[in-house]
């Protein structure tokens, strides 16, 4: 029987965009989601929401994939004994061993079934510990196994109302403009809670360097009164000189993000982001998707070439065994170093087996079918069901 993976591949342009969701604790990250959610829904286009934070104790929306239903972080702290970030992390390694599980899912959820009607939109929430998923091996394996399926784009929620000092609102563009060199995907910033605070200054601030300089400048005299070098924005001295040259090599960056300002509490602002998302789906398709296929046949030629040297290394050594060799001092150097090696490997390997059956009782806990297992259930596949309610 024919695999998914064997099926024809999805047309990008015609597959659904994943729309993976950052942003620092409290930007209201979680908030955003449900309303992006009850925002599909209500136009009759539900989304399939995959949950990739382990600790969330809430998700106030139902997700269709919960890493909650995999792995037990509580679990998986204890077992391993780690401490809240560890935890993350290693709960999203585990999972990360099923991102194939999921992508199949996903692709076969893309296209026309007869009972269903395609996904239209897959919408991702991540650990509130940004640094966590964005910079851990896993979350780079999660992010490139759906992009290499479907346009992925990143959308990076902002707490605006606590945005507007120049210096917090210059370290959220740098920590966006890290997470958009690090994971190479398409970004929509999304200013949020713009109900209490209007985004159009910070708007104002990436397209118009005057006005950034300007700001630079109140806030430069803000600290100036508060007498001790303030803290209000940090304009002056080397800080403020610092924030201009950091404004003026962002204007780049700037230029490849599309900007929308939401409420999640009111519901503002989603059609806004809907169309940006329509955007940096198209640039995923135009500019990402080559560069991601270029980086795919750089590291499959990588892999032939180490194969190729492995083989060829091999066949030295099959015809050095076949009789004399001609360079006989490397010849015993080798013998030598294999019978050094050899007798370590004897002496070691007694560790090697007791480590590895400790892993393989840790690994067995990890996955097994007791009831400390940190994975809820192996058979995996029986979690990713349809909304619960
Ligand atoms: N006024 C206003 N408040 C908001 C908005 N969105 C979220 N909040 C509030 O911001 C706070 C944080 O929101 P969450 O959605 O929990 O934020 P989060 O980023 O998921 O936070 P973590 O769970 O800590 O990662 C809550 O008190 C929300 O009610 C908004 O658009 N307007």
């Amino acid at each position: 029987m024919a695999t998914s993976s064997e099926e024809a591949p999805l047309d990008p342009a015609a597959a659904p965009p994943v729309i993976v969701c950052v942003g620092m604790a409290g930007s209201g990250k979680t908030t955003f989601m449900r309303r992006v959610n009850s925002y599909l829904h209500s136009k009759q286009k539900p989304p399939y929401v995959i949950n990739l934070d382990p600790a969330v104790l809430n998700v106030p929306f139902d997700s269709n994939i919960d890493i909650r239903d995999s792995v037990n972080y509580e679990e998986v702290m204890k077992q391993y004994n780690l401490g809240p970030n560890g935890g993350i992390l290693t709960s999203l390694n585990l999972f990360a061993t099923k991102v194939d599980q999921i992508v199949n899912l996903l692709e076969k959820r893309a296209k026309p079934q007869e009972d269903k009607a395609p996904i239209e939109n897959i919408l991702v929430d991540t650990p509130g510990q940004i640094e966590v998923f964005v910079w851990s091996a896993s979350g780079t394996i999660l992010l490139e196994s759906l992009a290499s399926s479907f346009p992925t784009v990143i959308a990076y929620i902002i707490d605006t109302p606590r945005t507007t000092s120049t210096s917090t609102f210059m370290s959220n563009m740098l920590y966006a403009c890290s997470i958009l060199y690090k994971t190479k995907l398409p970004m929509v910033l999304v200013f949020n809670k713009t109900d209490v605070k209007d985004a159009a200054f910070a708007k104002e601030w990436m397209t118009d360097f005057e006005a950034f300089q300007d700001a630079l400048q109140r806030d430069q005299e803000g600290d100036d009164m508060d007498g001790e070098g303030g803290s209000s924005g940090g304009g002056g001295g080397y800080m403020g000189s610092l924030l201009n040259s950091m404004s003026l090599m962002l204007e780049e960056f700037y230029a490849h993000l599309s900007v929308v300002g939401v409420s999640s509490k009111v519901g503002t602002g989603m059609d806004e982001f809907f169309e940006a998302v329509a955007e940096k789906k198209q640039e995923f398709i135009d500019d990402y998707l080559p560069e991601l296929q270029r980086r795919r046949d750089e590291r499959e030629k990588l892999k032939k070439e180490t194969r190729e040297k492995e083989l060829d290394k091999m066949m030295q050594g099959m015809s050095g065994l076949g009789g004399p060799s001609i360079t006989n001092a490397k010849a015993d150097d080798d013998v030598e170093v294999a019978s050094d090696d050899d007798g370590e490997d004897y002496d070691s390997e007694d560790d090697a087996i007791a480590e590895r059956e400790s892993l393989q009782a840790r690994y067995q806990t990890a996955v097994g079918d007791n009831d400390d297992s940190v994975m809820a259930d192996a058979s995996f596949a029986k979690y990713l069901h349809t909304p619960r309610s």
